[in-house]
This record gives C-alpha cells, sequence and structure tokens, in this order.
C-alpha cells in the first residue's frame, strides 16, 4: 500500500514499523537487511561513528580533497587539450571524443569514479582508481551501473532472483562477465570486500599505522564490555557491498542532476557562480567542505539541496511493515503485517510544500527559518527516523565540495551533448537515467 501521508509516524526514530526484506545473495547479512531495530541498533553502534561528521572532516584532506584534486585534473587535462574541431555538439560517441581529447566528458561515468572512489578509499582504505581510468570508463564502475537492472527483480520477485543467481553463480567468471553483467558487478563487490578484510585479518595493526581505520576495523575490535559481538565474516563482506552499492549512484545522481539543472538554467549559474567567485578568490585552492558550509556559501548548499530533492534518492518505495497490533494510518485501520511505504519521490514533490514542485529553484531553500524546516521536513532524499541513510555525512561533503569546485573551475556547456531524453530516469531502485550526461568542458574565465 503506497501512503503519501503519515511518513512522521513511519519515518522516526524508535519506529515500531519493520523494514521489510527479501534475502539476496549480496546484501543479505548486512545493515539494511536487518529488520529488528535491537539488532540494528548493535549493528550501529559500529558503523555510526564511522560515519560521524567529525569522522568524516577529520579524513577529508586525505580523501575528498586528494579524490577530488584528480577529478577536477582530469576535467583540466580535458579541457586544455580540446581541439576547435574535434568538439561537436551531437556526435554520438562523446566517450570516445573524451579519450581523444575533445573536451567532452561524460559526467555519468565521471561522477560516479569519484564516488565509487570515494566511499571505498573511506571504507576499506583501497580503492578501485577508477578515477585514472581514461575516459573515466573503468570496467568495475561499468559493471556496478548494470547492478541496478537487476535491484527491482531482486525487489519484486525475489524468488525468480534466487533461482537466477543460483544458475549464475555456477557459471564461469568469464561467462558471467560477457552475459550477466549486472550479477558480475555486484559479484566484484563482494569480492573486493572480501579481499579487504582478509587482508585486515592477516594484518591486524595495519590501519594504526595509517591512522585511518577502516569501518572493518571497528567491527574486528568490538568492545567486549559494552556486549559487542564482532559481526560474521558474511555480514561484514555485505556491509561492505552496501556501502558501495549504496552510496556510489546515489551521489552521483544528485550530482548529474545538479550539473543539468545549473547548466540549463543560466540564471541559476550565473548567481552560483557568483557566489562561488567571491567565496573562492584562488580557483586553484580547493577549499575544506566545513568553509563550504559556512557563511558565504548559502546559495550553493541551496543548490545541493534542490539538487537532492530532485534526484529523488530511492524514488519508488520504502517498505515498512505494520506492527502486529495494527496501526490507524490516514484515517483509516491498517492490520498487522500489511506492507506499507511512502515514496520519496512523492514526498520530495509535493506541491503544498514545494510550489511548482518539478522547477528546480534554489531559491526556495532562501527563505525563512520556519519555511525552510518545513520544506526539509517534508524532503524524504536521505529517509528518516532510525533507518536513515547513514552515509548522508559522506554524502553532503562529497556534493558540496565537488559542485563548487566543479562550477568555480570550468564551465561546461552541457546543450547539444545531452538531451532531455538522456536525463528522464527509470526506477531501478535509484533512478537510472535513458542516456547519459556529458558535457563540453572549459576552464572558466576569472
Ligand atoms: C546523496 C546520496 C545518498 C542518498 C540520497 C541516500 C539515500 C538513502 C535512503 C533513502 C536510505 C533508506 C533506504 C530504505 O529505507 O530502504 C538510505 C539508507 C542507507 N544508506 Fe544512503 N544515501 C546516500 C548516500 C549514501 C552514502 C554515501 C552511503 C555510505 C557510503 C550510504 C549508506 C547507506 C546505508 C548503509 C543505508 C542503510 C541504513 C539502514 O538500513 O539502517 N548512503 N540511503
Amino acid at each position: 500500500m503506497r501512503l503519501n501521508v503519515p511518513k512522521k509516524r513511519i519515518f522516526k526514530v524508535g519506529t515500531p514499523f519493520t523494514r521489510v526484506w527479501h534475502d539476496n545473495p549480496f546484501l543479505t547479512g548486512s545493515l539494511q537487511s536487518l529488520t529488528t531495530l535491537p539488532e540494528t541498533k548493535k549493528r550501529k553502534e559500529f558503523l555510526n561513528p564511522f560515519f560521524s561528521k567529525a569522522a568524516i572532516v577529520r579524513v577529508e584532506p586525505s580523501l575528498h580533497r586528494r579524490k577530488l584534486r584528480l577529478f577536477l585534473d582530469t576535467l583540466q587535462q580535458q579541457a586544455s587539450s580540446a581541439t576547435s574541431t574535434s568538439a561537436s555538439p551531437g556526435k554520438e560517441d562523446s566517450s570516445e571524443q573524451q579519450q581523444q581529447g575533445s573536451g567532452v566528458v561524460d559526467f555519468f561515468l565521471g561522477f560516479r569514479c569519484l564516488t565509487a572512489d570515494t566511499i571505498m578509499d573511506y571504507c576499506f582504505q583501497q580503492d578501485l582508481n577508477a578515477l585514472s581510468e581514461p575516459g573515466f570508463r573503468s570496467e568495475t564502475v561499468e559493471a556496478f551501473i548494470a547492478g541496478f537492472d537487476l535491484a527491482l527483480v531482486a525487489t519484486y520477485f525475489p524468488n525468480f532472483f534466487a533461482v537466477l543467481n543460483g544458475v549464475i553463480f555456477r557459471l564461469s567468471e568469464g561467462v558471467r562477465r560477457k552475459y550477466f553483467a549486472p550479477v558480475y558487478g555486484f559479484q566484484t563487490m563482494q569480492k573486493l570486500a572480501e579481499e579487504r578484510l582478509v587482508h585486515l585479518e592477516k594484518n591486524p595493526n595495519c590501519a594504526s599505522k595509517t591512522k585511518l581505520p577502516t569501518m572493518f576495523d571497528a567491527m574486528l575490535a568490538p568492545d567486549v564490555a559494552k556486549g559487542q559481538v564482532t559481526p560474521s565474516r558474511h555480514d561484514m563482506i555485505a556491509d561492505g557491498c552496501l556501502m558501495i552499492a549504496a552510496g556510489t549512484d546515489t551521489t552521483a545522481n544528485v550530482l548529474g542532476t545538479v550539473l543539468w539543472n545549473v547548466t540549463q538554467n543560466p540564471d541559476v549559474e550565473a548567481k552560483l557562480v557568483q557566489e562561488l567567485k567571491k567565496g573562492m578568490t584562488d580557483r586553484e585552492v580547493v577549499l575544506s567542505s566545513v568553509e563550504l558550509e559556512g557563511q558565504g556559501f548559502e546559495y550553493l548548499r541551496a543548490v545541493v539541496k534542490e539538487g537532492l530533492r530532485l534526484a529523488y534518492g530511492v524514488p519508488g518505495t520504502i517498505p515498512r511493515r505494520v506492527p502486529k497490533e495494527g496501526a490507524m494510518l490516514g484515517g483509516r485501520f491498517i492490520p498487522g503485517g500489511t506492507i506499507v511505504s511512502a515514496g520519496i519521490y512523492l514526498q520530495n514533490t509535493d506541491a503544498a510544500t514545494f510550489p511548482d514542485p518539478f522547477k528546480f529553484d534554489p531559491q526556495r531553500w532562501l527563505c525563512d527559518a520556519e519555511t525552510h524546516a518545513k520544506r526539509d521536513r517534508q524532503m524524504l532524499s536521505f529517509s528518516r527516523g532510525s533507518r536513515a541513510c547513514i552515509g548522508i555525512n559522506l554524502a553532503y561533503a562529497t556534493l558540496h565540495l565537488t559542485v563548487a569546485h566543479l562550477f568555480r573551475r570550468f564551465d561546461i556547456k552541457t546543450t547539444g551533448y545531452t538531451t532531455e531524453h538522456d536525463m528522464e530516469w527509470n526506477d531501478r531502485f535509484v533512478p537510472v537515467p535513458n542516456g547519459r550526461i556529458k558535457g563540453l568542458v572549459k576552464v572558466r574565465e576569472e
């Protein structure tokens, strides 16, 4: 039952509405698969400190800003090597163009390489080196992307999905890779998480040398006095897969939404660039996310917030089971065990809270405190309550840093390289667009 009203009752701290989970060979055992609050709380005792704001800020210089520099340097090379003849709007294969130094960049892939490398480096202290692949064409990232083709099958036809996996798992790696890319994508995530865990088990002190623990370090060193128990190996690997699956596309989608909408709205772009030029006088300097969350970057934050709203996070259902005694929802009694859901898409486009809801209008976030709080409460992009997104701080840091430096340094033209149709999306658990957002990159004039 899809409900648009009682999200405050369902998505709150200590909610009696439990997560619904269908068995899945990759993610069962992970935080996301835990349905009851006590078991969720136990796992979060390990994970929450790792994803806290303080923890993210602490690693930022060696993580985000390093990855961001790599990303920006690649764009810089593209912009510098562009020739006047090679980049013409409407050419079909802009990834090829990108390799030839035409100045056209496949941002769909670029953003995913950035988010995948950032998340993996943060969680495992080891990334895919995807940002260094020519044209951002990382085979592993492409396999992750293909993985979403199976997400809906896994959600709506879990039994068929289990049988399918059983069959595909028996095939050789080469065959899986060639003919079953979505499954191969998930298997790749599983393998990477496992490799990292094995490495840590064999080298228990390696994190203390770098002072940057991975998410597994906390789990491998439980606080026995607090009654903590290391999750099983299988469950830790599932958590590793979960972080890549949950954080890569979601964050990259917001970046794509922002890039498209800003470049399609000259007034918005002019305002954003004006603010960035004022706050970032030297365009080569990389600021911290804390600086970008301070005074002088209000419009930047409004742009990111509006991008989050219209990227829809997980747009379809985020299902919850009604507690066994039943519940009154929207003035009706709903029997216990019924599966209900409030879709993020419906919440984020509620016309009563967001007038002209499909318009990309960062200005709507620059309002009085009461209206801002009301709009903020209505947004469900990261979900809310006990099962809200655990990666919200990592996501915000990535978004503020990337949007600020991307638009400060580069003038990007998407018209002629990306169409409205490319940007229309389908629900594959996350929104998957028809095409890929591409743009011609030039260094912005001072
Ligand atoms: C803009 C980026 C992101 C958006 C919009 C987003 C959105 C969401 C949403 C809506 C949920 C709840 C899903 C549900 O209830 O079924 C969720 C859960 C989750 N997210 Fe995110 N997410 C983002 C980034 C990240 C990142 C960067 C990470 C970590 C690397 C992450 C890790 C998780 C995890 C582990 C859960 C499961 C929490 C639980 O089961 O209690 N997310 N996210």
